[in-house]
C-alpha cells in the first residue's frame, strides 16, 4: 500500500508541519514524518503547502437513491461524489424503493458501500414501515444488524402521528440509537411550493410557513424531554426554530440540529427565476432566517452540517416550478459554501469545520472509525483542501449522477485536493483516482 508524505500542511488552524499517512494510519506528524518515511518502500510526496488537512468528513444525511431510482444515483456513484467533496463516510437516508425499513435492506446499503471502497456508508433506519407514519418498523433488527444502525429517520416524510415519535424515541433508547426528524407539519404545508413570506405572496406560490417546522421542533423537543431520549432535527431552517434549539440546549436536553449548506447561502428570493433547482424541503427562507441559521452554527446550537444531498432527474427539474422535484446535490460543493458563509465571514475556524463537519457527526451517528482528530494512531481518513482556489460550478462536471447543483455558474471558494479513506487515495490532484 502507497504511503503518503504531506509535506508543509497546515492541520487545521495550526502552523504548517509534515503528515505521513501508512498503513492505513496517521503514522507520524512534525519532523518524525519525514525520518519515518525513509524506511517506507512505497512513498509518494505530496507538496502540502498552502493546504489545510481536515479529517475525512462525515455527512449524517445524504440520499444516494439505491436501491429503487439508479437513474439518479447509486451508492456507487454517490460516494464518488462524497469523495470529491472530502467525505470519509455517509449517512444514507432510507426512503429508497424499497425503504431502508428491514435488516436485510440496510445490509444490502451497507454492503455496497464497502464493495465500492469510496467513502464509508451508514445506512439510517426508517422509523416507520414504507415511511408511512403508522407502524414502527424493526428498529432493533436494524440496529443489530451488520449495518449497526443509529439513526432512524422518515425523512422526506415528518413522523407526524405524537404515539408514533414517542414509541420510536422510546425504542432506540436500549440501544443508544436517536431518530432524526424531517420536522413539517403536513397539514400546514398542503400543496406548498416555497417559504411563506413576501416572495411567495409576490410570485403568487403557496406557501410553507416557518410555524410548520417549529410546531413539529418544540413539539418533539418536549417528547424527547418526557421520554428522556435522542433526538436530531434534520436541514433546520428558521430563526424560530434556532431558538428553540437553543432553550432545548440550555436545559440540558439531549437534542442535536443540522443546517444544510443551502439554508446558510440562499434565500427564497431565488425562487423569483421560477427555476425548481431552487426547489427544496424545507424552502429556502429569508436573510433573517439564513443569519439566525449561521448565527446558530457559530454558538454551537446548530451542532452539525449535514448535505442532504438530493439528486433528481433531469425530467423532475427541467420543468415548471409546481411540477419540480424537492431537493438539490450538495456533496461536491458543502466544504465551500461553508467557507464562504462560515468561514470568510470571520464565524468559523477550521476546528469549527471539523468539529460541525466531521467529529460531531460522527459521534451522533455512534461511529467509532470516522470523525477522529488528524492524530498519530488514528485512521487515515483525511482531506486536503486548498482555501484560496476558486472555482465556477458547472453541473455538467459534478461526478454525482445528477445535475441539480443550485450553485451552477457560481463561483466558489476552496477545492478538495485529495481524499484518503484509510490511508487509501480516494481523489489526488482534485480529480478521482482511477481504479
Ligand atoms: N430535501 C428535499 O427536498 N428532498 C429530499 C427529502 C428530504 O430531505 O426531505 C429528497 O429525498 O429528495
Ligand atoms: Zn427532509
Ligand atoms: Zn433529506
Amino acid at each position: 500500500m502507497t504511503a503518503y508524505l504531506i509535506t508543509y500542511v497546515s492541520i487545521l488552524d495550526e502552523d504548517p508541519t509534515d503528515l505521513l499517512l501508512a498503513d492505513g494510519v496517521i503514522a507520524a506528524i512534525g519532523a518524525d514524518a519525514a525520518t519515518a518515511a525513509e524506511d517506507l518502500q512505497e512513498v509518494e510526496t505530496i507538496d502540502g503547502t498552502g493546504l489545510i488537512a481536515l479529517p475525512g468528513l462525515v455527512d449524517l444525511h445524504t440520499h444516494l437513491r439505491e436501491p429503487g431510482r439508479e437513474d439518479t444515483e447509486t451508492v456507487e456513484t454517490g460516494t464518488r461524489a462524497a469523495a470529491m467533496g472530502g467525505y470519509t463516510a455517509v449517512h444514507a437516508m432510507a426512503n429508497t424503493t424499497p425503504v431502508q425499513d428491514t435488516a436485510g435492506v440496510v445490509e444490502q446499503v451497507y454492503h455496497l458501500g464497502q464493495e465500492a471502497g469510496w467513502a464509508d456508508v451508514f445506512p439510517v433506519g426508517a422509523v416507520s414501515v414504507g415511511l408511512k407514519g403508522e407502524k414502527l418498523a424493526e428498529l432493533g433488527a436494524m440496529a443489530a444488524s451488520e449495518a449497526r444502525v443509529r439513526v432512524f429517520s422518515d425523512d422526506g416524510m415528518c413522523v407526524h402521528d405524537p404515539v408514533l415519535m414517542r414509541r420510536a424515541l422510546e425504542y432506540v433508547k436500549s440501544f443508544d440509537g436517536c431518530i432524526a426528524q424531517h420536522a413539517q407539519d403536513p397539514r400546514l404545508t398542503e400543496g406548498s411550493q416555497m417559504n411563506e413570506g413576501v416572495v411567495s405572496a409576490e410570485l403568487g406560490l403557496a406557501g410553507w410557513p416557518s410555524v410548520a417546522e417549529e410546531a413539529i421542533v418544540a413539539r418533539d423537543i418536549l417528547l424527547t424531554e418526557h421520554v428522556g431520549s435522542r433526538l436530531h432535527i434534520c436541514h433546520l431552517s428558521t430563526a424560530g426554530s434556532v431558538r428553540l434549539v437553543r432553550d432545548a440546549k440550555a436545559r440540558g436536553l439531549d437534542v442535536t440540529a443540522e443546517a444544510t449548506p443551502h439554508h446558510i447561502l440562499l434565500t427564497d428570493e431565488t425562487a423569483r427565476s421560477y427555476d425548481p433547482v431552487f426547489k427544496v424541503n424545507p424552502p429556502l427562507r429569508t436573510q433573517d432566517d439564513v443569519d439566525a441559521v449561521r448565527e446558530g452554527l457559530a454558538d454551537g446550537t446548530i451542532d452539525i452540517v449535514g448535505t442532504d444531498h438530493a439528486p433528481h432527474a433531469k425530467e423532475d427539474k427541467d420543468c415548471e416550478w409546481a411540477a419540480g422535484a424537492f431537493g438539490m446535490i450538495g456533496l461536491e460543493t458543502a466544504l465551500s459554501v461553508v467557507q464562504q458563509a462560515m468561514v470568510d465571514t470571520g464565524k468559523f475556524t477550521w476546528q469549527d469545520v471539523a468539529r460541525t463537519m466531521s467529529y460531531t457527526p460522527a459521534a451522533i451517528g455512534r461511529l467509532d472509525n470516522q470523525g477522529l482528530p488528524i492524530e498519530v494512531g488514528n485512521p487515515a481518513n483525511v482531506c486536503l483542501y486548498d482555501p484560496k482556489a476558486t472555482r465556477v460550478i458547472e453541473p455538467s462536471e459534478q461526478v454525482s449522477r445528477s445535475e441539480n447543483t443550485p450553485y451552477a455558474g457560481l463561483e466558489l471558494p476552496g477545492r478538495v485536493i485529495a481524499t484518503f479513506l484509510r490511508g487509501n487515495a480516494t481523489v489526488l490532484d482534485g480529480a478521482l483516482v482511477q481504479r
